[in-house]
């Protein structure tokens, strides 16, 4: 019989379906250290937020085929290193969808009334009504930054209670936008205007520290922020700054960069304005049945050989099917995502090509892994290979396929193509005999390279001297070339340059480049 350990507090519901076909042991508050020891007699490991899933765990869990995390967030699991090791990680994406968005609108009054206090006043005996004269939310500017699952929901409710709504999202549709009541905006006016802000936003590289000191200092004075997202989205010592300055009205916060938050945080010793409360967001008991039966219920399943419903990083199509376009699906994942990059925010159209013997295969899985890829960029480890079409339709993408057999550059060959808000831009790729990816075109210049973790591109005019001057501006940021090439049409036209670099490019290294004669544009991409 497989073995199931249940490292964090599982609802029984939970663990009642592991029960039929595996042994479970439920054993809480292990080190990581004590994890790495006992996880190789492991079939599957189901947690909640508490169990940090580190690379350690994983390479020494050498049984392990799922990872089954009872929630939407899987920062806490090394996905990465799954993936390489051929471990299946799985969430529930909804299951706590309603209790984190009540969540965060019970956040919202409460700070506006400030009963926390008012209610700890009173159980100490006192009888103050004075110190806690509150705010209305009739009428004031709720700002949704992120309007996807819990966003939408925080954003029904609101309207319900007369606030006027902003929403920034720059992967969601004005019309999905219109439809739940939100004006959306661009991030600086959302900060502007709003007298609530609240965050549903993952935390990714570029939503980390997004609420700093130069995002607050751009807020009204009364703004109340309000964080059941992630730690970390906010700069906390310059929250608490600005709480204690009374620069901004009030915060209330559910998640921390460090969790359990550090004893001598700054936030611990804010007054009324502030409410702190021990990353509850999921804490109903209806969510935590949700999240326990949807989670169970995929280990179990992948433990009897079948596929799981909501796999971040494995693709839940038909085995067969699965196996042949395998190699297909990785050239589309990383097409889509590339695409989606150089396109720069929301697309409204994906025009999918398969061409060679490409076009005689089922094109279902090479759409839905285009559109996983094109996704990714929003809603990270969110968007599977089930959930992608859904998400793309409900962001307003449009989807064209055509086939065209004809074309025999390559052996089988994908173009993607991104009509998007900011412009739009095209890719194709191929597999070599080896089953290696090429990318061989970019906005129709051709090139010729592998995709790898970071690379540049730029679109500069085709003259001499360029490509000397691009190099040294990446030697003097200390950014090492791993390869480069230059596609281009005409000579002296316009032209495209590909580098693929083996570090991250720093700060501020794209603007410098725009700087340089004859560059139209940079993108930085990561795959
Ligand atoms: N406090 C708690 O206990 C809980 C916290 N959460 C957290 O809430 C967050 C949101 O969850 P869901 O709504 O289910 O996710 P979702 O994936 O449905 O929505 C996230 C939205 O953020 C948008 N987005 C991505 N990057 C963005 C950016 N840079 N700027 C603006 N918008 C951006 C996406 O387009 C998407 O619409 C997640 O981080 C999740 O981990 C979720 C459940 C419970
Ligand atoms: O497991 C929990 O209680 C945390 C839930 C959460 O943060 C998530 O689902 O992303």
């Amino acid at each position: 019989m497989p073995k199931v350990l249940v490292s964090d507090p599982i609802d029984q519901a939970g663990l009642d379906i592991l029960s039929q076909v595996a042994q479970v042991d439920v054993k809480t508050g292990l080190s990581n250290e004590e994890l790495v020891q006992i996880i190789p007699e492991y079939d599957a490991l189901m947690i909640r937020s508490g169990t940090r899933v580190t690379q350690e765990i994983i390479e020494a869990g050498n049984q392990l085929k799922i990872i089954g995390r009872a929630g939407v967030g899987v920062d806490n699991v090394d996905v990465p290193s799954a993936t390489r090791k051929g471990i299946v990680v799985v969430n529930s994406p909804e299951g706590n969808t309603i209790a984190a968005a009540e969540h965060a609108l019970a956040m919202m009054l409460s700070l506006s009334r400030y009963i926390p206090d008012a209610n700890h006043s009173v159980k100490n005996g006192t009888w103050d009504r004075k110190s806690y004269v509150g705010a209305e939310v009739y009428k004031k500017t709720l700002g949704i930054v992120g309007l996807g699952k819990i966003g939408s929901h925080v954003a029904a409710a609101a309207k319900a209670m007369g606030m006027k709504l902003l929403a920034y999202d720059p992967f969601i549709s004005i019309e999905r936008a219109d439809h739940l009541g939100c004006r959306l905006v661009d991030m600086d006016l959302l900060f502007r205007e709003s007298d609530y802000i609240t965050l549903h936003i993952p935390k990714t590289p570029e939503t980390a520290n997004l609420i700093n000191a130069e995002a607050l200092a751009k807020m009204k004075p009364t703004v109340r922020i309000i964080n059941c997202a992630r730690g970390g989205i906010i700069d906390e010592a310059a929250l608490a700054e600005a709480l204690k300055e009374g620069r901004i009205g009030g915060a209330a916060l559910d998640v921390y960069e460090n969790e359990p938050l550090e004893a001598d945080s700054p936030l611990r010793s804010l007054g009324k304005q502030a409410i702190l409360t021990p990353h509850l967001g999921a804490s109903t008991a209806e969510a935590q049945i949700n999240v326990a039966i949807d989670v169970a219920e995929q280990i179990r399943d992948v433990l009897l050989g079948l596929p799981a419903r909501s796999a971040v990083n494995i693709p839940g199509l038909y085995p067969d099917a699965l196996e042949k376009l395998r190699p297909y699906l990785q050239l589309a994942e990383n097409l889509g995502n590339l695409v989606g990059q150089l396109a720069g925010g929301r697309v409204e159209l994906l025009n999918v090509r398969l061409q060679g013997e490409l076009a005689d295969n089922n094109s279902q899985p090479i759409v839905v892994a285009a559109l996983k890829g094109l996704l990714s960029q929003a809603l990270r480890e969110r968007v599977n290979y089930v959930n992608a079409s859904i998400e793309a339709k409900e962001r307003g993408i449009r989807i064209i396929e055509t086939r065209d057999g004809s074309i025999r550059d390559y052996t089988g060959s994908l173009h993607l193509e991104a009509k998007g808000a900011l412009g739009d831009h095209s890719v194709t790729g191929a597999l070599l005999g080896d089953g290696e990816i090429r990318i061989t075109d970019i906005d129709e210049f051709p090139i010729n390279v592998p995709p790898t973790h970071h690379m540049l591109f730029t679109r500069h005019r085709d003259m001499p001297g360029i490509i000397g001057k691009i190099g040294s501006l990446l030697g003097s940021f200390n950014v090492n070339i791993a390869s480069m090439q230059v596609g281009r049409k005409i000579v002296r036209g316009d032209a495209v340059m590909v580098l693929s670099l083996d570090d991250p490019l720093p700060e501020g290294i794209l603007a410098e480049i725009m700087k340089v004669p004859g560059i139209r544009d940079a993108y930085t991409v990561m795959l």
